[in-house]
């Protein structure tokens, strides 16, 4: 400190999330002095409130799924029920474990450069802390995240309108639930609940789920999701609060009315601007509201600010936004002489069962697309997981791979596949040059990636057998 009150740093880093802590490491690592504020230090999203507890409700639904459908296998399996207090207790004892890893994380990071305290801006390289201190900054990552969207209308229905933030604490789960929103949350939790064996109501105002870009795998996601629940798509949704929960009235491409015990809102998750005064950061800005920023500096305009993590609003995203962070602190240390970072192959996996994955570009700005189909795909016939489609992108004249969408089986790995060589730069006949063992879900890809290969003047490798086994 030098002056009074007033904290000197050469970067200030705001928000201690996967982002803030990635960008406090790596401004530290070259050499920089910093500061690192978090009203909390609670530990990140990910960790409380986001992807390991819903991947934990995920688990626990695929376990009683997979009990009730082994009869197709001419296993018998009676009396499944589910415990709930055993199941939620579960859920949080693991996700508390998570916690307490990544509280442990923020421990490393040196005592006098963890502030407990909210920001603000004052002016630019200048913040303000809610206990009254300033701090002056040579730059300044701002990595605040993002926090549920929650409309008034579900606002005013009280406990009975959950989130992200709040759905993890129930202890008992409810007999009817309704989930608005069809993004990656409410897809992945209305499903989870269903095979938990809650009554469930999807609801979106968008015609697509999950804003899926290809109409032939979006026909066979939404085959899969109807399954398992009631699905309106394309429809308003008015919520009121009702004696037993919640009544939700719809109308649009569908109409009705039904009481649900609880609604889910995952309706969006706007960046966390709140409280920043970022206009005082003096900072162009975008339709959205979030400071224009180039990507692969993540520095805001010619200023001394970086963006980092989902307060970026470019892929929301536990991958991106450790990215992001590594890139926002190295360039906040090397301020005013960032270095331009090539950045990933955008890349999503949707965990629902077959999961959704989006890589890279799409049909607009392809040449030729492959299909696959696993309907009746040789391991996933085996595994009776035989559902799903994938269609893969590709530029002229080479086949170069440049996007792929699909609901498949294991795609969660069929995803990396596809984005490592897309990153690598690949073509379709390299992909297709290399093993692929017999008999797995990776042959899926095959068909897709010959098709690419037909349609472009590079042929189909010779050492190509196809006349392939069944489904690969
Ligand atoms: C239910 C759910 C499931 C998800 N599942 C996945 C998944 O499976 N895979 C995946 O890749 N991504 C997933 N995500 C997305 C992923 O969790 C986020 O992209 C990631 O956690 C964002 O990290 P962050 O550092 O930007 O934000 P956060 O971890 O939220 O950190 C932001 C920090 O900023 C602090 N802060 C806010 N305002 C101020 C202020 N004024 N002053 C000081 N500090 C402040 C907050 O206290 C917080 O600690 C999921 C998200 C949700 C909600
Ligand atoms: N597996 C994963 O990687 C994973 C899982 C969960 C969350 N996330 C991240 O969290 C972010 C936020 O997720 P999300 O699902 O809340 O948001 P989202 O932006 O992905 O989806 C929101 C959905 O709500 C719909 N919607 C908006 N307002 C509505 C209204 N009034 N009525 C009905 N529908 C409405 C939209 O059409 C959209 O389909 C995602 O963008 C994703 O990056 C990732």
């Amino acid at each position: 400190m030098s002056k009074a009150g007033t904290l000197e740093c050469d970067v200030a880093v705001i928000g201690a999330g996967t982002a803030g802590l990635a960008a406090e490491r790596a401004a530290r690592a070259n050499g920089a002095s910093t500061l690192l504020i978090d009203p909390a230090f609670n530990g990140t999203t990910c960790a409380t409130v986001g992807c390991m507890p819903s991947k934990l409700l995920i688990a626990a639904a695929k376990a009683r799924h997979a009990a009730l459908r082994a009869g197709s296998f001419g296993i018998d399996v009676e009396g499944v029920t589910v415990d709930d207090k055993a199941m939620f207790g579960r859920i949080r004892a693991e996700r508390d474990r998570f916690v307490k890893l990544t509280r442990e994380g923020i421990k490393d990071v040196p005592a006098k450069v963890r502030i407990k305290a909210s920001a603000k801006f004052v002016k630019p390289g200048v913040l303000e802390l809610d206990d009254g201190r300033r701090i002056e900054a040579r730059a300044i990552v701002v990595a605040t995240g993002s926090r549920p969207a929650m409309p008034d209308a579900f606002a005013a229905l009280g406990s009975a309108a959950l989130t992200n933030e709040t759905v993890f604490s129930l202890t008992a789960l409810p007999k009817r639930m309704a989930v608005v929103g069809s993004g990656a949350i409410g897809l992945e939790m209305a499903q989870a609940f269903a095979r938990l064996g809650v009554a469930v109501a999807l609801f979106d105002k968008a015609d697509t789920l999950a804003k899926l870009r290809c109409p032939r795998v979006h026909k066979a996601l939404k085959d899969i999701i109807a399954k398992d629940m009631d699905l309106h798509l394309g429809v308003e949704v008015t919520p009121r609060p009702h004696e037993n929960g919640v009544s939700i009235r719809w109308k649009g491409a569908s109409k009705g009315e039904a009481v649900f015990d609880k609604v889910l809102v995952a309706v969006g998750r706007p960046p966390t601007f709140d409280g920043l005064d970022i206009a005082k950061a003096r900072l162009e800005t975008d339709e959205k509201g979030v400071p224009c920023h180039e990507r692969e500096t993540m520095r805001c305009g010619e200023s001394n600010v970086f963006l980092a993590g989902d307060v970026a609003a470019d892929y929301p995203l536990l991958h991106e936004a450790s990215h992001d962070g590594a890139i926002a602190g190295r360039n906040a240390a090397a301020f005013p002489a960032p270095i331009r970072i090539e950045r990933y192959v955008p890349f999503s996996i949707t965990f629902t069962d077959p999961q959704v994955v989006s890589i890279g570009r799409a049909e607009a700005d392809s040449a030729v697309s492959g299909t696959s189909d696993f309907t009746d795909q040789g391991r996933a016939r085996v595994e009776a997981r035989n559902e799903g489609a994938l269609t893969l992108y590709a530029a002229a004249p080479d086949g170069v791979l440049i996007g792929a969408d699909m609901v498949a089986p294991a795609a969660e790995h069929l995803g990396h596949l596809l984005t490592w060589a897309m990153q690598q730069k690949l073509t379709a006949t390299q992909v297709l040059e290399m093993p692929f063992y017999h008999p797995t879900i990776e042959e899926g890809l095959k068909q897709a990636l010959r098709m690419v290969c037909a349609a472009t003047p590079i042929a189909i490798p010779d050492n190509q057998d196809t006349g392939s086994p069944p489904g690969a």
